[in-house]
C-alpha cells in the first residue's frame, strides 16, 4: 500500500528544505525543535513506524518521512528567486575563502561599508535568511531583493558579493530562532563570518537608494495593505446587513476594491451542496478564509458575514490571511438569541424550535463566543448606521474621511 500523503504547512516546507540541504546538520530530520505536526492518524501510523509521503501543495511528492528518516524524492521547481539557493556543501566549494555575511534585515550604507571594508580583496557571500515568518518589517521575498540591491551597491565600490538564499522559517521562539540560524551559517561558512551589528533592528543604518526604493516598494502603508472583515454571530444576528452597510460605504469612499462574501451567497456558490454538520461548516469557512486570504495578498478588501460558529476554525481565517500578509478584523455580532429569534426573518428559528431543522446554531447547534473580537456590537435596539460606526472605528484606516453616525433622512 502507498504511504500515505501530507502536505505540510508553509514554515514546514522551508524546514523540510533546509534540513535536506545538509544545512541543519547534523539533523537529518524533523525532531523537536524543528518540528513537523501530522495529522493525529498520520501522527499514529509514523509512530508505529510507518512511513508518509510529504507531499507540495499541488501534490508533488517531495519525502519520504518515517521515525527513522527522512528521504529526498523531488525538490519542489518553483518559488521566486530559488535559483539563488544552494546548499552548504556547494557553497563551501565555490566559495572557501570568502567572507560570509548573514543578512536578516536590508543592509544600509555603514553594514555596507563594514562588509567592503573586511572583505577586503575576498569576495562576498550575502547569506540571506529569508523563510516562512522571516525577517521583520519586509517580506522575504523583499529582502532577497534588497539584498540583491546591497550586492549591486558592494559590486559598485568594488566588492563582489554573491546572495545565497536559505528558506530558513522563524517559530516564534527567538532562542531557538537564533540557535538554529547560528546552526546554518556555520554549515554554509567555510572562512570568516561577520556578524553585523544590530542584525534586524539596524535602523539608524541608512540605507542605499536602491535599497530604500526596494524597502518601500516592499512595505504597503496602511491603504495597501490587504484587510479581511469577518462578521460572526447568529442568524438573524445583523451580518449581512452591517457588512452590506460597510460594503457601500467603501464603495462610495472608492479608495479600495472591495470583495463581499456574504454567508448566504457562499453557500449558493462556493460552498453549493455543503450542510450544516461541524464537518461542513468547517469546510465551508475553510473556502471562505482561502478565498478571503488572496483577495487580502492582492491587498484587496474582502467583507466576509458567516456565522462561523467555532473558535478552532475562525482561528485558522487569521492564520490564512496573516501567512497572506493580510489583516484581519473580527467583529463579534453579539445579538443576543432572543433577538435573533424575535426578528426570525426567514421563519427558521420557529422551525428549528419545531425540530424541522437539525443542527441549527443556537438551538441545537453550538455558537462558540469570540474572546477576540475587534470589535463587539450588539444591533438590538440600535440603528444600522450606529453599528457601523462602530465597525468603523475599528478600521480608520480603510477610510479617507471619519465616519459619522448618520440618521436616515
Ligand atoms: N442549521 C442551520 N444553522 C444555521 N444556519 C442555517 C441552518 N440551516 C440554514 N441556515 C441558513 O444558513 C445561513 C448560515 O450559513 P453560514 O454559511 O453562515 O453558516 S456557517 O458559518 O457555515 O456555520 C443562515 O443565514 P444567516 O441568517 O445569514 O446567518 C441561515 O439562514
Ligand atoms: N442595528 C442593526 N444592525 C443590523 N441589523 C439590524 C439592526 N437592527 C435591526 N436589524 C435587522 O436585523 C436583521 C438582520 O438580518 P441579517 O443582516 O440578514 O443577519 P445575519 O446576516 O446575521 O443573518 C435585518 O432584518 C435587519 O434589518
Amino acid at each position: 500500500m502507498p504511504a500515505p500523503q501530507h502536505c505540510p504547512s508553509p514554515r514546514e516546507l522551508d524546514d523540510l528544505e533546509v534540513l535536506l540541504s545538509g544545512a541543519l546538520a547534523p539533523r537529518t530530520s524533523f525532531d523537536d525543535d524543528v518540528r513537523l505536526e501530522l495529522p493525529a492518524e498520520l501522527a499514529a501510523q509514523v509512530e508505529a513506524g510507518g512511513e508518509v509521503e510529504l507531499v507540495d501543495p499541488e501534490g508533488l511528492p517531495l519525502a519520504l518521512y518515517s521515525r527513522e528518516h527522512l528521504l529526498p524524492l523531488a525538490r519542489a521547481a518553483y518559488g521566486p528567486f530559488r535559483r539563488l539557493q544552494a546548499t552548504p556543501a556547494r557553497v563551501r566549494e565555490q566559495h572557501p575563502d570568502a567572507l560570509v555575511v548573514p543578512v536578516t534585515a536590508p543592509l544600509g550604507e555603514a553594514a555596507l561599508r563594514l562588509v567592503a571594508e573586511r572583505a577586503g580583496e575576498r569576495e562576498v557571500v550575502l547569506l540571506t535568511l529569508s523563510g516562512t515568518g522571516t525577517p521583520q518589517g519586509v517580506s522575504p521575498v523583499g529582502l532577497v531583493r534588497a539584498t540583491l540591491a546591497a550586492s549591486r551597491a558592494l559590486a559598485g565600490s568594488g566588492t563582489t558579493a554573491h546572495v545565497v538564499v536559505v528558506p530558513l522559517a522563524a517559530r516564534g521562539d527567538a532562542d531557538l530562532d537564533h540557535r538554529l540560524g547560528h546552526d546554518v551559517v556555520s554549515a554554509y561558512a567555510a572562512g570568516e563570518v561577520l556578524a553585523l551589528p544590530g542584525g534586524a533592528t539596524d535602523t539608524d543604518d541608512d540605507w542605499p537608494a536602491e535599497v530604500a526604493a526596494v524597502v518601500e516598494q516592499d512595505q504597503p502603508d496602511d491603504d495597501h495593505v490587504g484587510v479581511v472583515v469577518l462578521f460572526t454571530g447568529l442568524s438573524g444576528s445583523g451580518k449581512s446587513t452591517i457588512a452590506r452597510a460597510l460594503h457601500d460605504l467603501l464603495l462610495e469612499d472608492g479608495r479600495r476594491s472591495v470583495t463581499s462574501l456574504d454567508g448566504d451567497v457562499v453557500r449558493r456558490h462556493l460552498s453549493k451542496g455543503l450542510g450544516f454538520s461541524r464537518e461542513d461548516r468547517e469546510t465551508n469557512i475553510a473556502r471562505i478564509g482561502w478565498v478571503a486570504a488572496e483577495v487580502a495578498r492582492h491587498r484587496g478588501v474582502a467583507l466576509a458575514s458567516p456565522i462561523a460558529p467555532f473558535d478552532a476554525t475562525r482561528q485558522q481565517v487569521r492564520a490564512m490571511v496573516e501567512d497572506a500578509g493580510g489583516e484581519l478584523v473580527l467583529v463579534h455580532v453579539a445579538t443576543p438569541l432572543e433577538e435573533c429569534e424575535r426578528r426570525d426573518r426567514k421563519g427558521l428559528y420557529a422551525r428549528a424550535r419545531r425540530g424541522e431543522i437539525p443542527d441549527f446554531t443556537g438551538i441545537s447547534s453550538p455558537y462558540e463566543e469570540p474572546q477576540d473580537a475587534d470589535v463587539v456590537v450588539d444591533t438590538t435596539g440600535r440603528t444600522i448606521e450606529g453599528c457601523l460606526a462602530e465597525v468603523v472605528t475599528a478600521l480608520p484606516f480603510l477610510l479617507s474621511v471619519p465616519v459619522e453616525p448618520v440618521e436616515t433622512p
